[in-house]
């Protein structure tokens, strides 16, 4: 690493000679797999932008310009360039973020990971350049996944619109999101690639063509002066042109001179311009390259040498229902599948292969994905769109105006649902129960184990004539919890110690398992307790206001944020019903958390059996004393 040692700054780069730019990039790549297959993270991506990361921390002058990445899954590269080398901790606490970060480096102007947000970006701080009269550029750089977007869509029509407003737009084109890219867009940009390009034929043919005369000029000159007109002829790049933003590519995105090039010629353009460069996701890496699924888009801790996992996993959530959906696949015609770009990652490769013509990759389109599924669902099918539960925030309205007010039967399974850790702030489910609560008509369930996944999906895709939603965790699924008995549509866990009970335990999915442990340490101060687990966590169940007046206080436990969720429809619940029981809800604080492993997030915030036994005990021995001397007020929930 005798070079990359010595970068420390992106001005480190300028007194490099472009043998030791390539001898940097090959550094790079090695730091990478060394580092990545210690810590897990985003391998593919970052090794497919080496010396388009390089190029554009030549080109451009950071912090003063402005360079955004979209998503951010790709900016391990910008950030080793930009001062920090250190991944022995990469997304783990106290360590490097796995996207760009404020708190890290002033070169990380935005905090994204949801995807196709840097255009609508670059389109506000180009306009504030403009109103400030400011002279810095602004650089986005998009992969042609995150362009399949509609919120970059939206951004490109108001970016192309302003004719004088410099803009750099970088496609970073790996042909690929996990998988290779869907739809119209990357047909288009197919063409592009394919098609003898403009710049291409330019940078070929420039030597032969400066010296073949035609009528005085030079033939280069003489083509250069018709290029509208040679492009068309050459390569259909219409749509961008057309658009009104200038096109410049396709470029070699290994090729640092080349790329140093273009972006040099973008940069003094005046006005928006696409550098549409083609890169390789997995570069280098010969693991990566073989992997057809996903070319490592982001790996666990695996071998360097022969990119094996490292610890075997077992049996996890995403796996159980993907295998279910095959079983329901075969039993019902009707049931298709959606994806937004993450065929493998939510487990519904299976489906696919079973059934091709009955999964629909929408491209990285949460919002289009639950309006077609509002379109299927009137066709006459029951669609099952698959999502991480943090990128169905995105499709609110849509599920809300389109899916609900249609009544249409559509099944949303949210993967990833509750803290996921090490991705960071954006990437927990801990909102979903929130939002959720507001839809009419919405059914919600909240699987505990790998049997309730299969019987509420099946519950679920019974629905005809509503939205329902079946929520699970990240991760290896635990043993299977049974129930003692049912009570209305609730499973019972635990019967108390004594006839006279005094918690009632609400247990939502995958906490299960804690929350017995909780009511095992309550039971030995003397508190017996009911673990109840509603299974459909919305609507509340009916059995519940009547299970709550039997005990003296009600505790939820919740993996999703404290602010609307199943304890505040709980609560509710039971004013509406006039149950007067106190009630205590645990669950996740309203504030973003830092990425850390799912343990130390839950143990960070109190969501541990110790942690509610204690607060449980206090609040009963409160309630105890209450009774015994003056009343006072229960302990406020914390944040
Ligand atoms: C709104 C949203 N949906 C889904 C994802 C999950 N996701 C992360 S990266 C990615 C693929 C991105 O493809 P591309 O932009 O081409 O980048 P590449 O990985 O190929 O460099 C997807 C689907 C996300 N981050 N945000
Ligand atoms: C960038 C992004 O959104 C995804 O790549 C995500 O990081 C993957 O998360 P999992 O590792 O949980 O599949
Ligand atoms: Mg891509």
């Amino acid at each position: 690493m005798a070079l990359l040692t010595r970068i420390r700054g992106p001005r480190d780069l300028d007194r490099l000679s472009p043998e030791q730019l390539d001898q940097l990039a090959d550094e790079i790549r090695s730091f990478l797999v060394d580092a990545v297959s210690k810590t897990g993270g985003h391998l593919g991506p970052n090794l497919g932008v080496v010396e388009l990361t390089i190029a554009l921390h030549r080109v451009f002058d950071s912090p003063k310009d402005k360079v955004l990445w979209d998503t951010g899954h790709q900016s391990y590269v910008h950030k080793l360039l930009t001062g920090r080398q250190d991944f022995s901790k990469l997304k783990m606490k106290g360590g490097l973020s796995g996207y760009p970060s404020q708190a890290e480096s002033e070169h990380d102007v935005i905090e994204n990971s949801h995807a196709s947000t840097v255009l609508g970006w670059a389109d506000g701080l180009a306009k504030a350049n403009e109103v400030l009269k400011k002279d810095d550029h602004v650089v986005a750089v998009i992969g042609d996944g995150a362009l399949t977007g509609g919120m970059a869509w939206e951004a490109l029509n108001n970016i192309a619109a302003a004719k004088d407003r410099p803009l750099v737009i970088v496609v970073n084109d790996n042909e690929r999101s996990y998988a290779p890219t869907i739809g119209g867009l990357a047909n288009h940009l197919a063409t592009l690639r394919t098609t003898d390009g403009y710049e291409r034929f330019l940078a070929r043919g420039k030597d032969i063509l400066e010296r073949t005369p035609v009528v005085g000029k030079p033939l280069y000159e003489t083509l250069h002066g018709a290029k509208k007109g040679l492009k068309d002829f050459i390569a259909p790049q219409g749509m961008f042109e057309d658009l009104g933003l200038k096109y410049v590519g396709p470029i070699d995105g290994h090729d640092i001179e080349a790329l140093e090039s273009a972006l040099t010629r973008a940069k003094r353009f005046g006005g928006p311009v696409i550098v549409h460069c083609l890169t390789e996701k997995g570069r280098g890496y010969q693991p990566a390259l073989q992997d057809e699924a996903d070319r490592f888009h982001a790996v666990g801790k695996i071998h360097p040498d022969t990119g094996l996992p490292i610890a075997s996993s077992g049996a996890d959530w995403t796996g159980v229902f993907a295998e279910e959906m095959v079983a329901l696949g075969k039993e019902r015609a009707d049931i298709v599948a959606i994806t937004a770009a993450m065929l493998q990652p939510v487990g519904l490769d299976k489906f696919a292969k079973a059934f091709p013509e009955r999964v629909f990759d929408v491209g990285i389109a949460e919002q289009h994905a639950a309006v077609s599924a509002a379109g299927l669902a009137t066709g006459g099918l029951h669609p099952v769109f698959a999502v991480y539960a943090t990128f169905l925030n995105r499709a609110f309205d849509q599920v809300l105006m389109d899916v609900a007010l249609h009544k249409c039967g559509v099944t949303f399974v949210l993967d990833r649902a509750g803290i996921t850790g090490t991705d960071g702030a954006s990437h927990n489910g801990m909102w979903d129960m929130s939002i959720l609560q507001v839809v009419p008509g919405l059914r919600l369930a909240a699987p505990r184990d790998a049997d309730q996944v299969r019987a509420q999906l099946r519950e679920a895709v019974e629905v005809t004539d509503a939205p329902t939603v079946v929520r699970f965790s990240k991760g290896a699924v635990g043993p299977a919890v049974p129930a003692l008995r049912r009570v209305g549509g609730m499973d019972v866990l635990r019967e108390p110690a004594s006839d006279r009970p005094d918690v009632l335990l609400v247990s939502v999915g995958a906490l299960a398992p804690m929350c017995l442990e909780v009511a095992d340490l309550l039971d030995r101060q003397g508190i017996s307790t009911t673990v109840v687990d509603p299974r459909w966590v919305k609507p509340v169940d009916e059995a519940l206001a009547p299970l709550a007046e039997r005990h003296r206080v009600v505790v939820t436990v919740e993996d999703n944020s404290r602010v609307g969720g199943v304890g505040s429809a709980v609560a509710q619940a039971l004013r509406d019903a006039g149950v007067d029981v106190p009630l205590r809800d645990f669950g996740i604080p309203p504030r973003f958390l830092d990425h850390a492993s799912r343990g130390e997030v839950l143990a960070e915030i109190g969501l541990t059996a110790p942690d509610i036994a204690r607060q449980v005990t206090g609040l009963v021995s409160r309630l105890d004393n209450r009774f015994e001397t003056s009343p006072k007020a229960v302990e406020p929930a914390r944040d």
